[in-house]
């Protein structure tokens, strides 16, 4: 494999069907590399989105050998990507990739409960050849979110979770968490 290949990122907020893409893609596909990041013990090996779809994957904390054998990878929740969860520099790896001429089509959230954005992804914007960004429904109002709020603040940034900690909010009803 050579040449140049391409570099698809999905971004939005939680319950934005992020991973249902990512399955989508990988699906069409008979020999694909997926992947997440070893920090997100939730669904063991796969990638699983809330309308039900999964796929197998490989749970990682350093890049895997032999990716040079896949023209197709996927990956979700780059966020978590990051020191000390993962050993390496996902963004290099996954441009490394794409200039080899693999199709790469990652997933991660934008801006964490806080409205920052995530470095890790900012990073990985800049080499992206198609963004798509999603949005969820306010777990409020119904309208389009483009937020994810956290109930109640735990103190981690990065903290796995699904409803019991996040909610999608649209900007009138996205607020920092009541601090205990
Ligand atoms: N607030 C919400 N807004 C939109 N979809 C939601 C919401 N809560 C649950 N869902 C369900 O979640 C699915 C998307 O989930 P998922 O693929 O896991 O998203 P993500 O990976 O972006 O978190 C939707 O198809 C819908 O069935
Ligand atoms: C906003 C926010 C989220 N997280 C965590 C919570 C979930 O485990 C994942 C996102 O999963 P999804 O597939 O996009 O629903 O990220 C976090 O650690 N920090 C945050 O600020």
């Amino acid at each position: 494999m050579s040449g140049k290949g391409r570099l698809v990122l999905y971004v939005g907020p939680m319950f934005a069907g992020k991973s249902s893409h990512l399955i989508k893609a990988a699906s069409a596909h008979e020999r694909v590399l997926a992947l997440k990041p070893g920090f997100d013990t939730r669904d063991g090996a796969e990638l699983v989105s809330r309308d039900g779809s999964h796929f197998a994957a490989r749970s990682v904390r350093r890049w895997p050998s032999h990716s040079e054998d896949y023209s197709h990878i996927v990956l979700d929740e780059v966020q978590f990507m990051v020191s000390p969860h993962y050993e390496g520099d996902i963004v290099a790896e996954l441009q490394s990739a794409r200039l080899r001429g693999a199709t790469v089509t990652v997933g991660g959230l934008d801006s964490d409960y806080r409205q920052e954005p995530f470095e890790i992804v900012s990073r990985l914007m800049q080499f992206a050849d198609e963004i798509i960004h999603l949005e969820a429904r306010c777990h409020v109002c119904n309208q389009p979110a483009q937020w994810t709020a956290k109930t109640h603040e735990t103190g981690h940034l990065l903290e796995t979770g699904d409803q019991e900690l996040y909610e999608a909010r649209c900007d009138e009803h996205w607020c920092l968490p009541e601090v205990p």
